[in-house]
């Protein structure tokens, strides 16, 4: 059953939170993610890729997330990257600890300067 169509409506960004310590789990959210990026309801929508659980040692470093996500070539850059007329997505990783409350504000930061 697919649902996820009913999560939004009208949407500015997407904030798509992984695992970072859950390495197993990449390839299915690689499949998710990859979902929603062909989705044409969100094309031109700029997307936050979370890594989470950075605090745990072992968690994936960002480029070793960047690479099982097959987002290695695609993230747009960081800072202010003006995008306004190239016709591309802006996407960026950004590696968090939510529980240790770091992280994910240059993240929000960052995408915020795509929402209009
Ligand atoms: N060490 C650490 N634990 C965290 C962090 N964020 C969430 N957790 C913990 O991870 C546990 C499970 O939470 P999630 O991984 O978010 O679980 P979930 O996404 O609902 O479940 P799954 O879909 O099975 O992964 C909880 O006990 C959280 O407190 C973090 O940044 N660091």
């Amino acid at each position: 059953m697919r649902v996820s169509c009913s999560y939004y409506w009208i949407v500015d960004a997407v904030v798509y939170l992984v695992d970072a310590y859950d390495k197993e789990r990449f390839t299915e959210s690689k499949k998710e993610l990859d979902a929603l990026l062909s989705d044409d309801s969100l094309a031109n929508v700029p997307f936050l890729i979370l890594g989470n659980k950075i605090d745990i040692p072992y968690a994936a470093s960002e480029e070793e997330l960047r690479y099982h996500l097959g987002l290695s070539n695609f993230t747009t850059g960081k800072g202010k990257v003006n995008l306004v007329d190239s016709n591309v997505r802006p996407l960026e990783v950004f590696m968090c600890s939510v529980v240790r409350k770091m992280g994910y504000g240059d993240g929000f930061k960052w995408v915020s300067q795509y929402i209009k």
